[in-house]
C-alpha cells in the first residue's frame, strides 16, 4: 500500500492548499470529478459570468428611463454558453499536469478504510494526515415523479443548450434569485415556487421583502407554496403545487424546464465518515473546532464539508489555517467566524454582514438603525434608481456597528468599507466621520446611513 505524509480528498479549495510550502512532503490529491470543485466548475465563476451577460441585456433594456432606447436584439446562448466553458473547461486538464509533476493524482471517489486509509477505486492508501474537502451537492427533494422527469440543478443547468422558453424554479434562495434573473433577463418566463413568505429569507427582512417585491415584477412568485408532485408534460414538465394563501389547491404550472434549488448537503455521506471516526453533525457536516481539526487526530477538514456557511470566502480563509496548522503543529491558528459576509449577485445585487435586525432584537440588542436610498445621493440620481437602500445597525452602547444590509447597484463592492469597519471594530462615528467618501461615488450612501445613525 503506497504511503504519504498528506493527502487531501477534493480539489476544489483543497487544490489550493497544495503549494510551494507543502513541496517537500509525500502528498496525494483525491478528486473524482473536476478539479477546481463547485466554485470554479458549476457555481460561484461560471454563475457570475452568466450574470454579467443578463447584466448587459437588462442595462441595454431599463436605459430608456434615462433616455436612451434601445433594444435586445437576439441573446445567443451558445455563444455566452462557449465563452463562458471555453473558460473554464481547460483549466481541469492543465491543474491534473500540473499536479501530476508533484504529486500522485487518484480520479475516483475516496472512502476511509481506517482513520489512515482511504480506497480510491481498486486501491488503498495510507496517510499520516488527511485534509477532507469533499464539499456539497444539491439536495433532491423526495416530491413524487421528480425521478421520472428530466430536472436540473446548478451543476447541469449552466450547460443546457437553449434557455427554455419557460422554467420553473422550486426554491427561493441564493441560487434561485441568481439563476431565476440570468434565464429571465435572457429569455425564460420564470415562475419560482417558494415554501416561505418571501424571497432570500435569510436576509434582512426589509432586504428580502424589497427584493422580493422587485423580482415579482419580472417573476411569476408561488409563495407559501409546497410542490406536491410533477410529471412529464409534451417536452417539459407539469408542476403540481398547493398550499398558496388564496389560491386555489391543485393548481399546476407548465413549463419547458424544472431547476430544483433547495440547498446543498455535505459529502460525506459517501466517505465512510464512521470507518474514520469523524463525529458528523445532524447534516451531515464534518464536525471540528475553531483550528479545522475534526474528532480524529491528524484529520482536518475544510470547505463546505464543515462549514454551514457554503461559500468560497470562508473556504478560503480556511484553507490558510489548515495549510498553516498542518505545517506548524506547534503553533495552531484558529479562525472565528464572527463576520462572515456574503452577496447575492441578482438584479438588484444584495450584499450583508452581521446580525439582520430582527437577529439583534432576538439578542435582546434595541439596536440603532440608520437607513439610506440610493435615490438620496447624487450617484442614486444619476442612475435613477429608486429601489436600492443601505441598512446599518449599531450597538446603542459603544456605537460600533453590528451588521449592514445593502440592496441596489454594486452592493456586494460597497458593502466592503462596512465588512473591513466591523471586522477592525471601529465606532460608526469614526467610520462616518473621520473617513472622506469621494463625491459623488455611490459609496455617499454608506456615509449617509452611517451620518442617519
Ligand atoms: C450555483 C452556485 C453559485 C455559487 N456562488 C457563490 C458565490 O458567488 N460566492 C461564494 O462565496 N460561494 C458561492 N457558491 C458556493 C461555493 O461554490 C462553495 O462554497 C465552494 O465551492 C465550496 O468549496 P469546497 O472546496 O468546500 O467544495 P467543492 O468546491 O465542491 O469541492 C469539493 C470537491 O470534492 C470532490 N469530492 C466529492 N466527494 C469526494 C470523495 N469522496 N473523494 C474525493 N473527492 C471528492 C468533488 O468532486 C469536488 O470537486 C456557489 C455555489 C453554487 C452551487
Ligand atoms: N452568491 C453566493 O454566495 C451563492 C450563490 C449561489 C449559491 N450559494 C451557496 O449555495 C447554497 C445553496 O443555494 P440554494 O439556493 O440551493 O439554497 P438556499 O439554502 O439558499 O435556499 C433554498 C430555499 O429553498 C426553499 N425550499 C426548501 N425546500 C423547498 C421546497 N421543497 N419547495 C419550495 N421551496 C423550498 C427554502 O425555504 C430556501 O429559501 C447557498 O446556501 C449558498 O451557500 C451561494
Amino acid at each position: 500500500m503506497k504511503h504519504y505524509d498528506l493527502v487531501v480528498l477534493g480539489a476544489g479549495s483543497g487544490n489550493m492548499l497544495l503549494g510551494p510550502e507543502t513541496a517537500h512532503l509525500r502528498t496525494a490529491i483525491v478528486e473524482p470529478a473536476r478539479f477546481g470543485g463547485t466554485c470554479l466548475n458549476r457555481g460561484c465563476i461560471p454563475s457570475k459570468m452568466f450574470v454579467v451577460a443578463a447584466d448587459a441585456a437588462t442595462t441595454a433594456r431599463s436605459a430608456k428611463r434615462l433616455g436612451v432606447h434601445a433594444t435586445v436584439d437576439h441573446v445567443d446562448w451558445k455563444a455566452i454558453r462557449d465563452r463562458v466553458f471555453g473558460r473554464i473547461d481547460p483549466l481541469h486538464d492543465s491543474a491534473v499536469a500540473y499536479r501530476r509533476l508533484a504529486m500522485d493524482v487518484y480520479t475516483e471517489p475516496a472512502r476511509f478504510v481506517s482513520p489512515t486509509v482511504v480506497e480510491v477505486g481498486s486501491q488503498r492508501i495510507s496517510s499520516d494526515s488527511f485534509v477532507v474537502a469533499v464539499g456539497a451537492r444539491p439536495v433532491v427533494p423526495a416530491i413524487p415523479g421528480l425521478e421520472d422527469v428530466p430536472f436540473h440543478t446548478s451543476d447541469t443547468i449552466m450547460r443546457i443548450e437553449e434557455v427554455p422558453e419557460s422554467l420553473v424554479i422550486v426554491g427561493g434562495g441564493f441560487i434561485a434569485a441568481e439563476l431565476g434573473y440570468v434565464f429571465g433577463a435572457l429569455g425564460s418566463s420564470v415562475t419560482i415556487v417558494q415554501r416561505g413568505p418571501r424571497l432570500l429569507p435569510q436576509e434582512d427582512e426589509q432586504v428580502s421583502a424589497r427584493f422580493t417585491e422587485l423580482a415579482a415584477e419580472r417573476h411569476r412568485l408561488l409563495l407559501n407554496t409546497e410542490v406536491m408532485s410533477v410529471e412529464a408534460r409534451g417536452h417539459g414538465v407539469a408542476v403540481h403545487v398547493a398550499g398558496a394563501a388564496g389560491r386555489e389547491p391543485g393548481e399546476t404550472v407548465e413549463a419547458a424546464a424544472l431547476l430544483i434549488a433547495v440547498g446543498r448537503r455535505p459529502n460525506t455521506d459517501r466517505l465512510d465518515a464512521a470507518a474514520a471516526g469523524l463525529d458528523l453533525d445532524e447534516h451531515g457536516h464534518i464536525v471540528t473546532d475553531d483550528a479545522y481539526r475534526t474528532s480524529v487526530p491528524r484529520i482536518w477538514s475544510l470547505g463546505d464539508a464543515t462549514n454551514h456557511f457554503q461559500l468560497k470566502h470562508m473556504a478560503n480563509a480556511e484553507v490558510r489555517v489548515v495549510r498553516h496548522n498542518l505545517l506548524h503543529p506547534d503553533d495552531i491558528r484558529t479562525l472565528s467566524p464572527r463576520l462572515v459576509p456574503h452577496a447575492v449577485f441578482s438584479d438588484p445585487q444584495i450584499a450583508s454582514v452581521g446580525l439582520t435586525e430582527r437577529q439583534a432584537r432576538e439578542r435582546g440588542i434595541d439596536c440603532l438603525i440608520g437607513v439610506r436610498d440610493y435615490a438620496d445621493t447624487a450617484y442614486g440620481w444619476a442612475l435613477e434608481d429608486t429601489t436600492g437602500f443601505v441598512k446599518v445597525l449599531a450597538d446603542p452602547r459603544d456605537r460600533t456597528l453590528i451588521g449592514a444590509h445593502i440592496i441596489g447597484p454594486q452592493a456586494a463592492t460597497l458593502i466592503q468599507p462596512l465588512i473591513q469597519a466591523m471586522t477592525l471594530g471601529l465606532t460608526a462615528d469614526r467610520i462616518a466621520r473621520e473617513v472622506l467618501y469621494i463625491h459623488p461615488a455611490l459609496t455617499e450612501v454608506v456615509e449617509q446611513a452611517l451620518l442617519a445613525l
